[in-house]
């Protein structure tokens, strides 16, 4: 079995180990939950008192174009874009997941309806263990176009195929699903949907940042995500939308605000869209926000997504083999598939007991989530944890489990 001693090896031998030093994490924190907020980047810091006290305190109101404000979305749009295999011009990062998938499902819906052979199609396909918001946007959309439109909700990965057929308008899926940290076959799901007149929306919120993405060469049609999870862009930070080269001209949704049109400051009262990914932006956007979310991306530039990806992977081995040897006494059960290309950044482990046991391992230090029912995640984010901090992670883990350190009757917060 591997021994700690094992886990300081692997951390000197490991080429990543030194991004670490780009994160400000408190000491003798064990930080397992960079799937739902990523650590601050030290340089967050700098850039938050560049913006707030030269570019908003002295520059005022000419940072719009001084300090290139305006184009902020579009900037961060194509720094990101490598990350999710997609080309510059076709990303802004702008407004939340939800209000972009709303964009995005929209936009679908209404190109479908605009062509003869799938106009009459009114399914709309997700997982029933999707994240709640994109279940919800599709329903709200639906009841408010009242057309007929509805979900398909599939229970199980392998039930996706079979229903998207020939009834479906929209396949809209989540890469990475955020209770079990289930990994979809991107390209051949996307491949399907089109055999099947379908179009395809991915949310990447799970996925951008956490491992390789092929938005183009899985020929998907829109994506979008969240920058506060992997991408490190600080808690609330804007979403990103992606949109397939070949639908911009025609991509119209009903959030037709002001940063969209072509030329705002013509002032027309004609609503003529931006002729590119532009015209995803709807008003104006948190600035101070928005900033930080360089930061997170620059600390991309200094590795690249292929080798968090192996480092991720080996970190979630470790993890699952660990606990498993370990706590091999106590009733818990693994979520996450073992396969590889099932994976994504999380292991999500099952507790009678999860939420209790949860707040036990945060009470020391070691931080992860709850998701109902029963479930404990734990984020294994490459770029700044090490082989060590698993190990410590998991006898922490195992010293709560074996003394049955944890509160049964604990009362739940409001974010669990
Ligand atoms: C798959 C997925 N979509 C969307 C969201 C969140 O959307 P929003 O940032 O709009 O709250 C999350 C997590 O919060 C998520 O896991
Ligand atoms: N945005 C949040 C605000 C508050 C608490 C959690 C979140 C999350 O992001 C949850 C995450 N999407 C999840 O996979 O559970």
């Amino acid at each position: 079995m591997i021994s700690r001693n094992d886990c300081i090896q692997m951390d000197q031998a490991d080429d990543l180990a030194n991004l670490k030093n780009e994160f400000s994490l408190p000491d003798n924190v064990i930080y397992l939950d960079g799937n739902s907020l990523g650590a601050r980047p030290k340089a967050a810091l700098t850039r938050a008192q560049e913006v707030v006290t030269q570019e908003w305190g002295m520059d005022l109101i000419r940072s719009w174009n001084k300090a290139g404000w305006f184009d902020l979305p579009s900037r961060l749009g194509d720094q990101l874009a490598p990350l999710i295999g997609a080309g510059r011009d076709e990303v802004v990062v702008t407004d939340s997941t939800s209000i972009n998938l709303f964009k995005a499902l929209a936009a679908a819906l209404h190109m479908q309806a605009a062509q003869a052979q799938t106009a009459s199609r009114r399914v709309i396909v997700t997982e029933r263990s999707n994240f709640p918001t994109d279940v919800y946007i599709a329903q709200g959309l639906s009841r408010w176009l009242d057309r007929g439109y509805h979900l398909r909700l599939v229970d199980a990965p392998e039930d996706l195929h079979a229903a998207i057929d020939r009834d479906v308008a929209v396949v809209m899926l989540t890469h990475v699903n955020y209770r079990s940290g289930h990994l979809l076959d991107m390209k051949t799901l996307t491949a399907h949907a089109h055999a099947q007149g379908a179009m395809m929306i991915w949310d990447l919120a799970h996925s951008a940042g956490a491992l390789p993405v092929a938005l183009n060469d899985a020929n998907a049609d829109f994506a979008v995500g969240c920058t506060y999870k992997y991408l490190n862009g600080g808690p609330g930070s804007p979403a990103f939308i992606w949109v397939a080269p070949k639908h911009q001209t025609q991509f119209s949704h009903p959030l037709s605000g002001w940063w969209g049109h072509a030329t705002p400051f013509t002032m027309d009262p004609r609503f003529t869209p931006d002729p590119g990914i532009r015209r995803a932006l709807c008003g104006t956007q948190p600035i101070v926000s928005l900033a930080m979310v360089q930061a997170g991306l620059d600390v991309f530039a200094k590795t690249n997504i292929e080798a968090l990806r192996r480092k991720s992977l080996a970190l979630s081995d470790l993890f699952i083999e660990l606990v498993e040897a370990r706590c091999a006494a106590h009733p818990l059960a693994l979520v996450t598939p073992r396969n590889h290309a099932q994976r994504g950044s999380h292991v999500s482990i099952t507790h009678p007991q999860g939420y209790a046991v949860m707040q036990a391992l945060i009470a020391r230090s070691v931080i992860g989530d709850y998701r109902e029912p029963e479930i404990m995640r734990f984020g294994l984010t490459p770029l700044y944890l090490g082989f060590t901090d698993v190990w410590d992670a998991v006898e922490v883990l195992r010293d709560i489990l074996d003394r049955q350190d944890f509160n049964a009757n604990q009362s739940r917060d409001a974010v669990t």
